[in-house]
């Protein structure tokens, strides 16, 4: 999933927008409206039930701005498992369930597949990447090239030793963590390691956060947040765009045109520093690596969707897997028995003497489980990516009209306590025992055509990673002045939603020795 905000799934309150310019202002309004009737003429057939709103604006109004998920899920409450709203003339379907998000995201193939966009992430460069692109040839190219590097277990399999890698060397950074954005930012730094690795076989070396290429990547989920914000009233009349530089309001054109040439700069240096490894005869398999050979013959097109595809991942899958370790620290913290019964698991099947290695996976159902926990309990993309119908499509005794915007409300789907009891609590057990709840994965990467490509190997950085912190450190809550401080157990809005931060006190299970002696061998073992 792009990190932070994905098209709009909040929307702007009319004080939000980006233009100080009034006459612009009432201009746009007078179009928006014009659009709005004409677009309202076309939308004959019914929509699922939902809050009604009011003329012209719909339910904008009663749309929220800020964590949708949970007002999604009242609305689920008062109007069944599928809500139906339209907003400034654009219908909105929220799918509140499981089964009906398989029926219609999964069952109706292509029908489904396409991504609202805005304005301004077209000005920008960013519908250039796989989250954001739209339905068709160029699409399914990216999606060719991510299943060949990430889509199978074998394909993964070759990244386990930088996974392990960047684990061991995580273990070692966070002793050096001391303030609540430290624990964050050496999971970003780890986890944008991996990503330029399996994108562009980038190895990099020691602490990433001294990495001129991990800087560089890391302006891009910056320059994402501002391409992504609703406000921007381009969005909402795209004639704006056609507008000449110098005249007034147009702030927005600028600001579009330095923003592209920054995601571009991006994008160019990190497939260069690709090409540079293969002229030096080492070829590293990753996405864009798997292609070096055949490069020479590509046309200027195949070489586009190569660039882009590769650098579709530190923009999606650093937020997201980074969301799900933070949680891990806050669970430990609340829950030191989950953690101790998950280091007795360790020691039992891996011994003392070496890190948990991928193949005692089978044999340990507890960080399994603890795992699907992480997974549901503060769930990392929790109204997933819109998808957007490309067709009109009945379904029951409604239709989804060609344009609607379709939102999975996962986090109500994780969050059913019809489904798993206490949903709230951080509870590992619910999928163990002769009746476990549903497996949590099945829901929490998205459905259909547009499912997370990335689901694999966060699914292995994720295993490798807890299971390497568990068996090397003790996460606890920190006393300050004798008191015990209780950590916030709150989600930050974003389409990609993260723990609020929180302090936090980790210290060696044994001691500092023991600790270097069971991390150093992965460490030495990289090139
Ligand atoms: C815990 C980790 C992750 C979670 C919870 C997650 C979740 C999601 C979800 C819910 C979607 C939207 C699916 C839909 O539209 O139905 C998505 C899309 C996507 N994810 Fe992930 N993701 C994770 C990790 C990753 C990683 C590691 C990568 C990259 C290697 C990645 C790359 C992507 C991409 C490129 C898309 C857009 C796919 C498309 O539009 O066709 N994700 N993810």
């Amino acid at each position: 999933m792009t990190a932070r905000t994905v098209a709009s799934s909040s929307f702007p309150k009319p004080s939000m927008f980006l233009t100080s310019d009034i006459g612009l202002l009432v201009g746009a309004v007078a179009l928006s409206f014009i659009g709005f009737l004409y677009s309202r003429s076309k939308l004959t057939v019914p929509l699922p039930p939902g809050p009604k709103g009011l003329p012209l604006i719909g339910a904008l109004l009663d749309f929220p701005t800020s964590k949708p998920w949970e007002t999604y899920t009242k609305w689920a409450h008062e109007y069944g498992k599928l809500v139906g709203v339209t907003l400034l003339g654009q219908p909105i379907i929220v799918v509140n369930d499981k089964e009906t998000a398989f029926a219609l995201l999964e069952k109706t193939g292509s029908a489904l597949a396409d991504r609202p966009t805005t304005v301004m992430l077209e000005m920008t460069g960013w519908t250039n990447v796989l989250a954001c692109q739209l339905y068709g040839h160029r699409f399914r190219e990216y999606r060719k090239h991510f299943a060949r590097a990430i889509g199978s277990a074998s394909a993964v399999q070759r990244f386990f030793p930088v996974i392990n890698y960047r684990a061991a060397e995580f273990v070692n950074s966070i002793l050096r963590a001391s303030t609540k954005e430290d624990l964050e930012n050496f999971i970003n730094r780890q986890v944008g390691a991996i990503m330029l690795y399996t994108a562009y076989g980038i190895s990099v070396k020691g602490d990433p956060g001294h990495d001129e290429l991990m800087h560089i990547a890391e302006k891009g989920p910056e320059e994402f947040d501002i391409a992504a914000n609703p406000g921007w009233l381009v969005n909402y009349v795209p004639i704006l765009q056609h507008l000449p530089s110098w005249f007034p309001g147009t702030h927005f054109k600028r600001e579009a045109q330095r923003s592209r040439e920054i995601v571009f700069d991006i994008s160019d240096a990190l497939f260069k520093a690709h090409k540079i490894r293969a002229e030096d005869g080492t070829p590293i398999p990753s996405l864009a690596g798997d292609y070096m050979s055949d490069e020479v013959d590509m046309t200027e097109e195949e070489i586009f969707n190569l660039k882009w595809s590769s650098g579709s991942f530190f923009s999606s899958g650093v937020d997201t897997t980074g969301s799900t370790l933070l949680s891990y620290f806050l669970a430990m913290m609340l829950h030191p028995e989950v953690q101790e019964k998950l280091q007795r698991e360790i020691d039992a099947v891996s011994g003392t003497n070496r890190l948990p290695s991928p193949a005692d996976r089978p044999n340990m159902p507890y960080a399994e489980a603890v795992h699907k926990e992480l997974i549901r309990w503060l769930t990392a993309g929790p109204a997933g990516v819109p998808h957007k119908a490309r067709e009109d499509i009945p379904f029951e005794e409604y239709v989804v009209p060609n344009g609607a915007m379709v939102i999975a409300n996962i986090w109500g789907m994780l969050h059913d306590p019809a489904v798993y009891k206490d949903p709230f609590t951080f509870n590992p057990e619910r999928y163990l025992g002769s009746t476990p709840e549903p497996d949590p994965l099945d829901v929490a990467f998205g459905f259909g055509r547009r499912i997370c490509p990335g689901n694999r190997l966060a699914d292995h950085t994720i295993w490798s990673f807890i299971t390497s912190v568990a068996a090397t450190v003790n996460v606890k809550k920190p006393v300050v002045d004798g008191k015990v401080v209780e950590p916030p157990v709150v989600q930050r809005h974003g389409t990609v939603s993260r723990p609020e931060l929180f302090d936090y006190a980790i210290s060696p299970r044994k001691d500092l020795a023991t600790l270097h002696r069971l991390t150093q061998p992965l460490i030495n073992s990289w090139h």
